[in-house]
Formats: C-alpha cells, sequence, structure tokens
C-alpha cells in the first residue's frame, strides 16, 4: 500500500492544489464549500488535495463530468462513503461495482411514476399536518421553520418505506426521530475530522460509541416493521412501502436477504429525509428574499388549484434555480478501480474523483450573475447550457433514483405552504455567506454561553438580543447569516439555519 502511495504521490505532484494543511487549516475558518470555491479559483477546474492517504481530484468542468458520471465502469463510491458503512450496509448508496448493480436494477420499479402516485396521499396528508403547526407558531415573531420541515420530510419517508405512519411532526421526542438526526449530525461531524475519520479511533472515542448506539436503535427499529410486515402483524398499515415491494420480490424469489432488506431501507430514510427538509428549507428562504418571485409562484399555484392542473412550470422552475443555488448535495465522488481517462488526465487506480456541484453550479459560462437567484433561467430553452452543468441529483447510472419522488414531494409542499402562508425574512438579519461562517468559528464558545439551554431563535427579542451581544464583543457593523443547512453546530443551539417569518394569508 505504500508503493501505492508513492506512485499516486508522484502521479499527483502535476495537478495543482492547496497541500492537506493548507486545506484543513485554513477551512478551519470558514466553511469547506468557502474552502473549495476560494481552492477552484486559485487552481482551476481540476485540483487535487490529499486527506491523510485518499487522493482527492475535483472537477468541476461540464464535459470532464460527463465524461465522469456516465461511465458504465466508474461504479465505486469514493473511500468517504465508507464513514457510513456501519448504518448503511451495502445499501444502494455505498455499494459499488456488480453488487450495486444488481440491487439498483430490482429497487428502479419501486420509483415508477406510477407507484409514485401512491405515495402522493401520504405527501399531502403529512403537509396538513404541517401547516397546521405553522398556523400555531404565525403570531408576529418569527420562527425557525427548519425542525418542522426536517419532521415532515422524516414523517413522508418514514410511511413510504415502510407504510407505517411515524407521526414524526406529533411526536417529536420520539427515540426514533431523535436518533435519526443523531446520527446524521455525526456522520457529518466525523467526515471533516481527521480523528475521527480513523475507523479505530473512532470507534473509541464518545462520539464514536454514541453513533454506534445511534445506529442500533435505528437498525431495530427497521428491523421491528420489517419482520412484523412479513408476519403481517401489523394493523395501522395502510398504504404500499418500498419494503412491500422489496419483501414481494424476495417472496417472488429475487435474491434480496432481510439483512440487505432493511439495509436498503435505511438507504432511503437517509437519502429521502434531509435532502428534501433542506430543498424545502433553501427554497422558502430564496422565496422569503424575493417577494416578487414569490407572488408570481403563488399566484401561479393559486391559477393550477383552480383550474384543477397539476403543472406549474414557473414553481418548477423556483424548485430548480433553488437547488442550483444551494447545491443540497454540494459534491459527490467515485473511487477509480481502473485507469480512467478525462480530459487530458488519465487517472490512475486509488485515486477519488470528485464531482463539485456546488461550483459547476456557478459556471458563469452557463449561468450569468451566478450568485442570483433567477428561476427564469429555467424557463427560457438555452442552447448555449450544457447538459452537465446542471447536476443536483447527479446523472447516469448512480444519479439519484429518488429524483423523481423528491421532485414531487418538493412541489406538493412547496405548493401547499405558498397557498397557506407569506413567507418574509426575519427582520434585521442581512445574508451573506462566509462572514458568519468564520464568525462562527471565533464565537463559539460565547454562543454556548449566552445560549445556555435556549433556543436561540426561539423568540425574536431573545435573538436581537444575542446579536446586539457578538456585534458589540466583536465590534461588527453588521450581522450576517448562513444559507440554511450550511451550519448546524452541534453541542449548541445555533440554529441559524432558516430564519424565516411566515405571515398566515
Ligand atoms: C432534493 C432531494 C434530493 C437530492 C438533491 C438528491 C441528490 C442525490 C445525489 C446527488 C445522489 C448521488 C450521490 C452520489 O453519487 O454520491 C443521490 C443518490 C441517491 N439518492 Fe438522492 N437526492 C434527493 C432525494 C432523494 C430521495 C427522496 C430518495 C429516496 C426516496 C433518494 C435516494 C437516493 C439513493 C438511494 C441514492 C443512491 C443511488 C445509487 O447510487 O444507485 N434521494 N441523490
Amino acid at each position: 500500500q505504500i508503493i501505492a502511495i508513492i506512485r499516486l504521490k508522484q502521479w499527483s505532484s502535476s495537478i495543482p492544489g492547496p497541500s492537506m494543511w493548507e486545506f484543513v487549516w485554513k477551512s478551519r475558518k470558514m466553511s469547506v464549500l468557502d474552502k473549495l470555491k476560494e481552492v477552484h479559483k486559485q487552481y482551476g477546474s481540476t485540483f487535487r488535495i490529499w486527506l491523510g492517504k485518499d487522493l482527492f481530484v475535483f472537477l468541476a468542468e461540464p464535459e470532464d463530468i460527463k465524461t465522469l458520471l456516465s461511465s458504465n465502469h466508474l461504479l465505486h463510491k469514493s473511500s468517504n462513503y465508507k464513514l457510513l458503512d456501519s448504518w448503511l450496509g451495502k445499501g444502494l448508496i455505498i455499494n459499488g461495482g456488480e453488487s450495486w448493480r444488481k440491487r439498483r436494477k430490482l429497487l428502479t420499479p419501486a420509483f415508477h411514476f406510477s407507484i409514485l402516485s401512491e405515495f402522493k396521499e401520504s405527501m399531502e396528508e403529512n403537509c396538513r399536518i404541517l401547516i397546521q403547526h405553522l398556523k400555531a407558531k404565525t403570531n408576529g415573531e418569527p420562527f425557525d421553520i427548519c425542525p418542522y420541515i426536517t419532521l415532515f420530510a422524516l414523517d413522508v419517508i418514514y410511511e413510504t418505506a415502510m407504510g407505517l405512519k411515524k407521526h414524526a411532526q406529533l411526536q417529536s421526542d420520539s427515540l426514533y426521530v431523535k436518533t435519526i438526526h443523531e446520527v446524521c449530525h455525526i456522520a457529518h461531524r466525523r467526515s471533516f475530522s481527521a480523528l475521527y475519520r480513523s475507523r479505530t479511533l473512532f470507534k473509541f472515542t464518545k462520539l464514536g460509541r454514541k453513533y454506534q448506539a445511534g445506529v442500533q436503535i435505528l437498525h431495530e427499529e427497521t428491523e421491528r416493521v420489517d419482520k412484523e410486515d412479513l408476519s403481517g402483524d401489523i394493523k395501522e398499515k395502510r398504504r404500499l412501502a418500498f419494503l412491500d415491494m422489496l419483501l414481494i420480490s424476495q417472496m417472488e424469489g429475487m435474491s434480496l436477504t432481510d439483512d440487505e432488506i432493511r439495509e436498503e431501507v435505511d438507504n432511503f430514510m437517509f437519502a429521502g429525509h434531509d435532502t428534501v427538509s433542506s430543498a424545502i428549507a433553501f427554497t422558502l428562504h430564496l422565496l422569503s428574499q424575493h417577494p416578487n418571485i414569490q407572488k408570481q409562484a403563488y399566484e401561479e399555484v393559486l391559477a393550477a388549484m383552480r383550474d384543477g392542473k397539476e403543472s406549474m412550470p414557473y414553481l418548477e422552475a423556483v424548485i430548480k434555480e433553488s437547488l442550483r443555488i444551494s447545491a443540497i448535495v454540494p459534491f459527490f465522488s467515485r473511487q477509480v478501480t481502473e485507469d480512467f481517462k478525462v480530459g487530458s488526465l488519465t487517472v490512475p487506480k486509488g485515486v477519488n474523483i470528485v464531482v463539485l456541484a456546488y461550483m459547476v453550479h456557478r459556471d458563469e459560462r452557463y449561468y450569468s450573475q451566478p450568485e442570483k437567484f433567477d428561476p427564469t433561467r429555467f424557463l427560457q430553452d438555452n442552447n448555449d447550457s450544457h447538459p452537465y452543468s446542471f447536476v443536483p441529483f447527479s446523472a447516469g447510472p448512480r444519479n439519484c433514483i429518488g429524483q423523481r419522488f423528491a421532485m414531487l414531494e418538493l412541489k406538493c409542499a412547496l405548493s401547499n405552504l405558498l397557498r397557506t402562508f407569506e413567507f418574509l425574512p426575519a427582520e434585521g438579519l442581512i445574508m451573506k455567506e462566509k462572514t458568519f461562517e468564520q464568525y462562527l468559528q471565533t464565537s463559539y464558545s460565547f454562543y454556548q454561553h449566552l445560549c445556555n439551554g435556549a433556543n436561540l431563535w426561539s423568540s425574536k427579542s431573545f435573538g436581537m438580543h444575542i446579536i446586539e451581544c457578538l456585534m458589540k464583543t466583536y465590534n461588527l457593523s453588521e450581522f450576517v447569516y448562513n444559507v440554511p443547512g450550511r451550519i448546524k453546530r452541534e453541542g449548541s443551539k445555533i440554529k441559524c439555519s432558516d430564519v424565516i417569518f411566515p405571515v398566515y394569508r
């Protein structure tokens, strides 16, 4: 292995990129995405970063991305994904090669559009619950809408994956709901920490033990539903779910074992809730900042309801533009298992290649004023665009299997929410990305001290009080906050992910 690493070191010396020290040290002070943006600016659209013994080559050129994603040979995920294997096993997300191909073939019919319509009822019903909760909060005070949306998305995926109602929205203190949040947070933290990335060391840390205990709780829940489903014990059950389809295929002699089925359901639970809830939150956030766009979307939603039409092209463009700017999955990667030619590079076995969707979506050749939120980009026929300059769901054989499901859920949630509420930005807060991330780093302990047990955004006056204190302490002339989903500090009560002020229409 040492010889292989030395060879890769030699090969990578001709590719520009920062040293690991420079990257890790500097990204301590800013978000990883901002750091990648900076590296991209400095070194160009192909650059490399060594993280420990792993070499990552980043691509942000649509033509290179096309070569990579459309390959039928490059089907293995990078070493990064292994951090999740104790939870997700050999499910679709991290599995590779022939084993992945077999499972993907089995699971694809479960996402056929005729089956997806079965899930619409569950989405609508959960939207009604979400709206009831938000109505109760619209008393003139700004509040963080994110936790409500997360619970909504969790209920939808739980119901559609397992066929049962979780009622996360009604019982947010349930063990399963808490655990899934905790495990997601730990997995996120782990991927950016040199200490926690080591499997052996992680196991012995407090966080590692917490993670393992959480994974066990999640596995037990999926196994319980799986067994009950097999024995026909579930009284409450009434909807067809992904799990049923997997069980039917098992009965019909397809070769998925009980454990494999459990793994796939865990994968849907993971891939299907945080992505969708972040996308809804981002979109509402952007709409709250752009009242004219919100108005146009609202009018289209009303007209569609009046005319009994399903099609809402403007709302769809809003969603796409939001997915472009936010890039909910900002990068994803593959491991090269045999020499692979991409652009002018012949990438040797063992290298991880990363698609930097976040930067591709900001390529000025395809998106003029890329930071501007402008849904009309997706309404015009743009012959100059490149099909691989928009890859929120990835593309090619390993694209997102849940893409249609996600779009259906996004349209359902956003049309219902827009029909009922107007979303306003919280007063006094200006959105700027970078500064706040840097700012959080420096003021973390101060936040902990101030927030001490309270939800930062639970009341406007408390939020404003904290902001004033921070501004005074750090001698700042303006307070800025990040886009939703980017900043979620664990352990503290900081929740600046989405401060939106909904007004009941
Ligand atoms: C806005 C919402 C979503 C976004 C932006 C999104 C994005 C993505 C992306 C970029 C990938 C490729 C990741 C990679 O190559 O590492 C992916 C894969 C995947 N997604 Fe999604 N996703 C969304 C929602 C969903 C939903 C709702 C489900 C399930 C119901 C789902 C299930 C999966 C699965 C199972 C994979 C792995 C597919 C494979 O490798 O064969 N996703 N998603």
